[in-house]
């Protein structure tokens, strides 16, 4: 039976850099992650792509997709439904590709009871003033969501514990590197390279 690949989840407050670092991630070509892109509600920003960065929904398809048991997870974040889509997340996983989740916190605790064996890491901010920093620079939100993205990511930010790693997103290449090491270390763990040797060791 072909070994399936693994579930990475990325988590983080708004804003911390989880796009900016799965981009650099995505570009080293060893790891070879898939990207779920997820469902959303909220409205798409400049330059944004229908099935590229999200697939953008109205309120009740999103539902329907719920009734359906259509979503791994989903939440509600600041206004909008986010959900990840199950059908892409399990065929490509029994593939033996990994597959790379970037979502909120209540989303990643219902991923971790439905898969115990994922790889749970939770993007961190250098500090709250370098994060609402980085929102404002970024430019997408008003100051109205801007504040209600730095509550959640209060919240967030104390969920932490309940992630296998904490990368700190000091500077993009550093955050990439540690990644890119866990998701190393963890096929390492995983392989299958163990049993074949213990076959070769019956034989002797
Ligand atoms: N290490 C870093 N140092 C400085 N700026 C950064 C760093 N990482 C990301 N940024 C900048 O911070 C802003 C937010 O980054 P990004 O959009 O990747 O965050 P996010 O966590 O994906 O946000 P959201 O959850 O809202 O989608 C962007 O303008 C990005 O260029
Ligand atoms: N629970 C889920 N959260 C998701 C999903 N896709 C994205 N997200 C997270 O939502 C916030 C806001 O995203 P934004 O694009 O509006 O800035 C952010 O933390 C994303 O990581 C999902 O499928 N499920």
């Amino acid at each position: 039976m072909k070994e399936k690949g693994i579930l990475i989840v990325l988590s983080g407050p708004s804003g911390v850099g989880k796009g900016t670092v799965r981009k650099a991630l995505f570009s080293e070509e060893e790891l070879s992650l898939q990207y779920s892109i997820s469902a959303t509600t909220r409205k798409p920003r400049e330059g944004e792509v229908h099935g590229v960065d999200y697939l953008f929904k109205e309120r009740v398809e999103f539902e329907e997709m719920i009734k359906n048991d259509q979503l791994l997870e989903w939440a509600e974040y600041v206004g909008n439904y986010y959900g990840t889509p199950v059908e892409y997340v399990q065929k490509t996983l029994d593939e033996g590709k990994d597959v790379f989740l970037e979502i909120e916190v209540q989303g990643a605790m219902q991923v971790k009871k439905a898969f115990p064996e994922g790889l749970f890491i939770f993007l961190a901010p250098p500090s709250l003033s370098e994060l609402r920093n980085r929102i404002v620079t970024r430019g997408t939100e008003s100051e109205d969501l801007i504040h209600n993205r730095l509550t959640a990511a209060k919240e967030e930010i104390e969920m932490m514990d309940s992630y296998d790693y904490v990368v700190e997103n000091d500077k993009v290449e550093h955050a990439c590197d540690k990644i890119k090491a866990i998701v190393t270390a963890e096929h390492c763990k995983r392989s299958r390279v163990a049993p074949r040797y213990k076959k070769l060791l019956e034989v002797e």
